[in-house]
């Protein structure tokens, strides 16, 4: 039975880039996607913009929803200070399949805790499956039409504190319009845009920062 393209980035991975170093999976990843096969990775062009939140942010817990082959989880989890982790969520059983070994190549699977399920469940249990008080950066990268109920979801289960900063891709491409709406709207949220382009592609798009107020 023929190969996934999941599978095949992967494969590509495993045959060219450095175990144990982060940044030349992201790299190979990079690539394979704009030279051979278009994937959803976030890219290098708003993976640069992800790189400098994260960095501003230095957050002691994040969490990521949309694993997709863990491009992102990789990229993030390179730049966390000793002790730090990240919670990212797939519920695609393939996808995560291919991220947990992307992690585990990339050598950052002691920062990364891989949650198989949809978001709207595992949100819930964040707090007392797994141990997490407040989190401090939350990456939406997963089902657009997802990203304003589990940003609500997240408030309701008080999951964010003030200065916890959502940093959202594709709000422009495929887009998240009623999610730009909410919190541009919400006087709990301070909201910049990063224009920026579609992975490896010339298309408009661009990620969101929204910082919660409290
Ligand atoms: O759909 C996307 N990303 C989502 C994948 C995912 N991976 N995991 C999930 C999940 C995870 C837990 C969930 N819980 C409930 N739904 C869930 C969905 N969703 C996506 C699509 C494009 C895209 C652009 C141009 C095109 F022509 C076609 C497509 C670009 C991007 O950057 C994306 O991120
Ligand atoms: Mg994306």
């Amino acid at each position: 039975m023929n190969q996934s393209k999941e599978q095949r980035i992967l494969n590509f991975v495993l045959q060219n880039a450095v175990r144990g170093d982060p940044c030349s999976v992201v790299d190979t990843i990079d690539k394979y996607c704009s030279q051979k096969e278009w994937a959803m990775n976030v890219g290098n062009e708003k993976g640069k913009i992800l790189d400098k939140t994260v960095e501003e942010v230095n957050p002691s817990v994040a969490l990521e929803l949309g694993t997709y082959c863990g491009y992102s989880a990789v990229r993030i989890s390179r730049l966390l200070k000793a002790g730090a982790c990240l919670l990212t969520v797939e519920f695609n059983p393939e996808f995560a399949a291919i991220a947990k070994q992307m992690i585990e190549f990339a050598g950052v699977q002691d920062k990364v805790k891989l949650l198989e399920g949809p978001s709207e469940e595992i949100i819930p249990q964040l707090k007392k499956k797994y141990e997490v008080d407040t989190l401090d950066f939350v990456f939406l990268d997963h089902w657009k039409d997802r990203y304003t109920p589990d940003t609500i979801l997240l408030q309701e289960c008080n999951l964010l504190r003030k200065g916890s900063v959502l940093l959202a891709d594709n709000v422009i491409f495929p887009g998240a319009p009623d999610f730009l709406n909410y919190v541009r709207k919400s006087p709990h949220f301070q909201c910049t845009n990063y224009p920026s382009h579609l992975e490896y592609m010339q298309v408009e798009d661009a990620m969101e920062k929204a910082v919660f107020l409290g």
